[in-house]
């Protein structure tokens, strides 16, 4: 299917802002990355000014907690509130079935993954491009790795199947050796963005990539979302598991 940039963008803005329309106020809010969750947070931001929503947000990324403060949105940890109500977050695949997902292209899958498991309710908010049939459709599987040690990490995921592609800076290319110019993520890793294919048995290749030493987690989200709303051209869905 291909959009123009101009209808992905108000596709996102729609989306964002149903998604925002989830959070009431007291709520402990799960706040995810990349363009689609900006928009939920820009959609909460005006809230937060223009309806007096008052709840607070615990980031998965650096640059969504500056999106956040930048709106005024009180913002805390998992230290502070291990337990949040809902967290929402974007996905670079999700299957039709299942709601199994892919994330991490923009690099903040380990907060993310983490943000999840401590949300009781998940919601991911897409555009119709991301919904698959099978995870690995057209989205490798990101990997955070150590950066001490990355190259015996990558042997590693290569010897299960992986063709590795580093991430750089701004755009992820095949593997190529003593570039200093690496994608670091907040936590100071690596992401090794891995191509298996199509994606047959994700929670087994999940367990086996987490098995790698080095390997700091994966971007398969399998069995843990509670529902998606898909902005396309007949509105937005909102589909629960
Ligand atoms: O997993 C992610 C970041 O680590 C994002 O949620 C995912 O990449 C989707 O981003 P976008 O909404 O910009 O397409």
């Amino acid at each position: 299917m291909s959009l123009d940039q101009n209808q992905i963008d108000v596709y996102k803005e729609k989306v964002g802002e149903v998604g925002a329309s989830l959070v009431t106020s007291g709520m402990k809010v799960g706040l995810g990355s990349g363009s689609t969750s900006a928009c939920v947070v820009r959609a909460l931001g005006r809230r937060w000014q223009e309806e007096g929503l008052r709840f607070i947000g615990v980031p998965t990324s650096e640059e969504t907690a500056r999106l956040a403060q930048s709106f005024g949105i009180e913002l805390s940890t998992l230290g502070k509130c291990p337990e949040l109500d809902l967290d929402i977050d974007g996905a670079d695949e999700v299957t039709r079935q299942g709601f199994h997902l892919i994330k991490g292209l923009g690099g903040a899958l380990l907060r993310e993954k983490i943000v999840r498991y401590a949300a009781k309710r998940f919601v991911v908010v897409v555009d119709e491009r991301k919904m698959v049939d099978n995870l690995g459709d057209h989205t490798p599987v990101p990997v955070e790795v150590s950066t001490f040690g990355w190259e015996a990490t990558a042997k590693h995921l290569e010897k299960i199947g992986a063709e590795i592609s580093i991430r750089y800076k701004k755009v992820s290319v095949r593997f190529k050796e003593d570039c200093e110019d690496f994608f670091i993520t907040d936590g100071g890793n690596m992401i090794l963005d891995c191509n298996f294919g199509l994606v047959n048995d994700p929670v087994k290749l999940g367990q086996s990539i987490n098995d790698i030493v080095g390997v700091m987690e994966n971007g398969l989200f399998i069995d843990c979302t509670d529902e998606v709303l898909i902005a396309g051209q007949n509105g937005i869905q909102h589909l629960r598991k």
